[in-house]
């Protein structure tokens, strides 16, 4: 028999850029099918799936206020670029006969329905997988802390962040080829030590209510689910 999946609620916040594959921009489909399997066999084991993704393959606010333009509007572009990505996940995911469904911060009926807790809530006890888009629907915030609100609201019993590198490092190893790897980090050392792998108010959000936050390469097939069935690389943030 199967082993049980360490955790019976997860929200994934996916890597925007992740979504590129090898472009410079916007979306490769194979990539998004990719992650899409991932997280299909993780609701095959049985776990309830909320979904976060990025834009970062896309639009950044912080990219059009630092060429002197209107950070509020960037931000707002760069809230409709996590929408377009969680459409495309949307279709990846229905591709494999995943039930899914988007729920967007910003309220464009035509395209998805809007996000409330209770809504969402229900949706994951029926087994979908929920995306929320459009991050938190406020400027000045990132996906990260979208994600690490959206995982309070449903009661995740884990944050995991799929993203380029695959855990949290002393520095950033992309810069740094010396920095070594953490499996297990505390929410206040990430913080105090200032690794900047996800931003500080998604780490101090996940801290206040207790929700370990697992840091993951996105780019490893089956890395969710190995990580789900205790056997994955990666960094484990959790209080001691
Ligand atoms: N101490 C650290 N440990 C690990 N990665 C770090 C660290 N400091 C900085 N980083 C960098 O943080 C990056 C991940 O953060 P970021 O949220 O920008 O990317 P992302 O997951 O691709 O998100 P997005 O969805 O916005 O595209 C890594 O690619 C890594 O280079
Ligand atoms: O709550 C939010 C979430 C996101 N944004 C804007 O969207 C882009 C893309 O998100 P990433 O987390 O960087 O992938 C972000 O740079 C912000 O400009 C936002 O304003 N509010």
């Amino acid at each position: 028999m199967p082993a049980k999946p360490l955790y019976r609620r997860v929200l994934l916040k996916a890597s925007g850029e992740a979504l590129m594959g090898d472009q410079h921009f916007g979306i490769d489909v194979s990539v998004a099918d990719r992650i899409a399997s991932d997280i299909a066999e993780a609701r095959e084991m049985g776990v309830e799936v909320g979904l976060v993704i990025g834009g970062g393959n896309i639009f950044r606010g912080l990219a059009v206020a630092s060429k002197g333009g209107d950070r509020v509007t960037g931000d707002h572009m760069g809230m409709l670029a996590t929408v377009i990505n969680s459409l495309a996940m949307r279709t990846s995911l229905v591709k494999l006969g995943v039930d899914t469904v988007v729920l967007s911060a910003i309220a464009m009926p035509e395209l998805c329905e809007s996000f409330s807790q209770r809504q969402a809530t229900a949706y994951m006890n029926a087994g979908k997988v929920v995306i929320f888009a459009g991050g938190t629907g406020n400027p000045f915030f990132t996906t990260d802390s979208a994600a690490a609100l959206r995982a309070a609201e449903i009661g995740a019993d884990a944050l995991f962040k799929g993203t380029q590198v695959d855990g949290i490092y002393s520095a950033d190893p992309k810069k740094d080829p010396n920095a070594v790897r953490y499996d297990r980090i505390t929410h206040r050392e990430v913080l105090t030590q200032g690794l900047q792998v996800m931003d500080t108010a998604a780490i101090a959000l996940a801290r206040e209510n207790n929700i370990p936050i697992i840091v993951y390469s996105i780019h490893e097939k089956g890395g969710f689910g190995a990580i789900l069935r205790g056997e994955g690389h990666c960094t484990i943030v959790a209080d001691a």
